[in-house]
């Protein structure tokens, strides 16, 4: 394939999983295709009477309501050895209770009726990726499935305007608008903890999510350059939460570059841990019930931590900054960058005085997730 063929499909790739993002926001269900099967998919938070209607409808079958093995162990389902976990859609689940599976949040004041019947055997790929696609979404990691016959998969698209997608391009998502990221944008913005400093705006080539690169003063590349990776908090960096550390880290971090003379923040489209902030505003409401800041994750059907360092580590190799001094305390960033390619010369600890309200956070990363504090 030539240089600009290739392009083109991976830019068509991109597209179709973008569009398939969009149409499971709104509540519309997509096509999720593999080798020799496919399914038609719903996010389950999406699921009212009129989109479950929708989905029998168009697919014929009654669906299976699919969620991952961390909700599903929360909800005393025994594991059936798979990541994702599918259960049968009875006549008494309607669909409240069906979006109360997949969202915790009423986990306690709406003690479930049951029991569940799972299957054990034989789990699509295309339910699995159709999880992924939903978590790409920064939605709930819970989808209703009907099985479509595969020679029906596109007729299925075209009549009832559907958006579909192949498994392989879901599972490359990441990774392939990471390798397409490409400056944008560049200004001097002077901030007050740094003056002489510009601004990159990165964007992948299909126009998805964008991050950013501060580069403050005038980094020495021939050295390794004091670098920070900031994953975006809403809450902490601009509102100043006491719940977390981010709103410091960030402004400690700037203030640590200024007086190292040059460096560069990353700061990153992963808000709440790569959950998306609705999410993680539901993972608080899980912590005001008493959970931590991972059993409120893996509660609501996430991995503790669901960031990839790949568009990091490209940001920082197109700026030419191939050898760094890490500011960080989690092990995870140090092991992300390095193996997509980037040589931490040191990690350098960025650790801030706790209040009471993210004491018992910035306790559990340390217990639980291995950060060094
Ligand atoms: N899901 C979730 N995300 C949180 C919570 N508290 C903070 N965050 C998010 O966590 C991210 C903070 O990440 P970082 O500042 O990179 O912190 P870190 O992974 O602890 O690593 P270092 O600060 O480098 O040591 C931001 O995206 C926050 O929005 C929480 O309780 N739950
Ligand atoms: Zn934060």
């Amino acid at each position: 394939m030539s240089k600009s063929n290739k392009k083109d499909t991976e830019l068509k790739r991109l597209r179709a999983v973008d569009r398939a993002i969009a149409d499971l926001r709104r509540g519309l269900s997509v096509i999720v295709r593999g080798e020799g099967e496919a399914s038609l998919v719903l996010a389950t938070e999406m699921a009212f009477d009129v989109e479950l209607e929708d989905l029998a409808a168009k697919s014929g079958e009654t669906p299976v309501l699919a969620l991952t093995a961390h909700r599903a162990n929360v909800l005393h389902i025994p594991p059936t050895g798979d990541d994702v976990v599918r259960l049968v859609i009875e006549d008494w689940m309607d669909a409240p209770l069906m979006r109360a599976l997949a969202d915790a949040v009423h986990d306690l004041d709406q003690p479930f009726r049951g029991p569940f019947t799972r299957l054990k055997e034989g789990l699509p790929p295309s339910i699995s990726a159709a999880i992924k696609l939903v978590k790409l979404g920064r939605l709930l990691p819970s989808v209703l499935a009907s099985a479509i016959p595969i020679e029906k998969a596109g007729s299925l698209a075209e009549s009832a305007d559907l958006s579909a997608v192949d498994i392989a391009d879901i599972l490359a998502f990441e990774e392939t608008a990471a390798l397409q990221l490409r400056k944008v944008a560049a200004a001097r913005v002077p901030l007050q903890a740094a003056e002489n400093t510009t601004f990159y705006a990165f964007r992948p080539k299909d126009g998805g999510i964008e991050h950013l690169a501060i580069v403050v003063g005038e980094p020495n590349r021939r050295a390794a350059v004091l670098a920070r990776l900031h994953s975006e908090c809403f809450t902490g960096d601009l509102l100043g939460s006491l719940k977390c550390d981010c709103g410091e880290q960030l402004r400690g971090a700037l203030k640590a570059l200024a007086e190292e003379g040059g460096g560069v923040l990353l700061y990153l489209a992963q808000e709440g841990r790569g959950i998306g902030l609705i999410n993680k505003l539901r993972a608080y409401k899980l912590q005001e019930q008493g959970f931590d800041t991972i059993d409120a994750n893996e509660r609501l059907g996430f991995d503790a931590d669901e960031r990839v360092f790949q568009p990091a580590a490209e940001m920082l190799k197109q700026l030419g900054f191939r050898k760094i001094r890490l500011m960080t305390n989690n092990p995870e960033k140090v092991e992300g960058l390095e193996r997509h390619g980037i040589e931490i010369a040191e990690r350098v600890s960025h650790t801030f005085p706790s209040n009471t309200h993210n004491e018992l956070y910035l306790a559990t990363k340390k217990k639980r997730s291995g950060h060094y504090l």
